[in-house]
């Protein structure tokens, strides 16, 4: 597996300091796979807003805000949490704490690169093949949950509060989810639980990718990160206040996701979709860049535990809709197959 795959010669952090003309294997090319040509502004997504204590309220705004969330999972797959109880100064810290981590010295975070044929740790995007396109940006992931499995050499141990920073975030992330797993389920009139209880479960894994995006002298040309669906349940992501770059595919049209400072956005993974029966999106998206300013985005990814057989909940199924998917296990897995042949995972999950 992954013969091909090597750790890139220059960061793009590098390489827009030192002023380089992106190298041939960034360029986007315009084939089935990339949804569309690239376009750097596209319209603005009307993506909702909601309000995530109003989803666990014992008020009336609950079921205005529950029907909300329906609509925007049923059209959009995603949307804009606020109201969901971390404060600015709050998730400024953790902007501050990425930052900081992508502003040491190349030296400093050569200690936490990935090795070849993992996905852990700093650099790039793991590469499959040499046709792969390359993303214009650098990359720290950690496997974050279970705590056991964590790999501890691609931890920063610079700045040094990054592990605690990362560990009570964490616990935060996981307490939003489940108040918007339960709020999903309620939305469709299931059991509250019954998308819940497989993300609150000892083994759940949740991934972290921290991310840089580095200005790009050619926007039109580059994309900060290709055109992918999660493979998550849910992903939670921090944007930079001050840059635009993440755009949405919706029905076959690429939009903006417009910054709110204090926002989290949140978006389906293809987890979710199998579980609803297809009721809910697990949107396409992908980041552009731009010539002038950096972009730092924190993604936070929850998915089940990984041997946990995953379907569409009973419920969901019946003769009017029937099935679509069929159940499946270590779904994380079988995607980055997918990927690596080329094949959309959801498609190959399809009954
Ligand atoms: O950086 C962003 O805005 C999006 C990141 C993302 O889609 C991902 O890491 O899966
Ligand atoms: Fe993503």
């Amino acid at each position: 597996m992954a013969t091909k795959d090597s750790l890139p010669v220059k960061t793009a952090q590098q390489m827009a300091i030192d002023g380089d003309q992106p190298p041939s294997k960034y360029i986007f090319k315009n084939n089935n796979n990339n949804f569309g040509p690239l376009q750097t502004s596209p319209p603005f997504a009307p993506v909702p807003v909601i309000h995530v204590t109003r989803l666990s309220s014992t008020s009336d705004d609950r079921k205005t805000e529950l029907t909300k969330l329906r609509s925007a999972l049923t059209t959009w797959g995603c949307f804009q949490a606020v109201n969901h109880g971390l404060s600015d100064s709050y998730l400024d810290n953790i902007r501050q704490v990425i930052n900081h981590f992508f502003q040491l010295p190349l030296e400093e975070k050569r200690k936490c690169f990935r090795e070849t044929g993992s996905v852990e740790g700093y650099g790039n995007d793991m590469t499959y093949d040499d046709n792969q396109v390359q993303d214009w940006c650098d990359r720290l992931f950690l496997r974050i949950l279970p705590e056991d499995e964590r790999k501890l050499r691609f931890w920063p141990q610079n700045p040094s509060n990054f592990r605690e920073t990362i560990d009570e975030y964490t616990k935060k992330i996981k307490s939003i989810s489940v108040i918007l797993f339960e709020a999903m389920a309620i939305s469709l009139d299931l059991e509250e639980d019954c998308f819940a209880k497989y993300f609150t479960e000892e083994r759940d894994v949740l991934q972290g990718r921290f991310i840089l995006y580095p200005p790009c002298p050619t926007p039109d040309q580059v994309l900060g990160l290709k055109a992918h669906s999660d493979r998550s349940g849910i992903t939670l992501l921090l944007q930079d206040p001050g840059v635009e770059g993440l755009q949405v595919l919706n029905d076959g049209k690429w939009y903006n996701v417009p910054v709110i400072r204090d926002a989290l956005f949140v978006n389906l993974g293809d987890q979710m979709q199998i579980m609803s029966n297809g009721i809910f999106k697990s949107p396409v998206h992908r980041v552009v860049t731009n010539t002038k300013k950096e972009r730092i985005s924190v993604a936070m990814f929850t998915e089940p535990e990984p041997n946990k057989e995953i379907g569409p909940v009973d419920a969901l199924v019946d003769e009017k809709r029937p099935r679509v998917y069929k159940t499946v296990k270590n779904y994380a897995v079988f995607n980055h197959e997918c990927f690596q042949k080329g094949v959309v995972a959801l498609d190959a999950v399809k009954i």
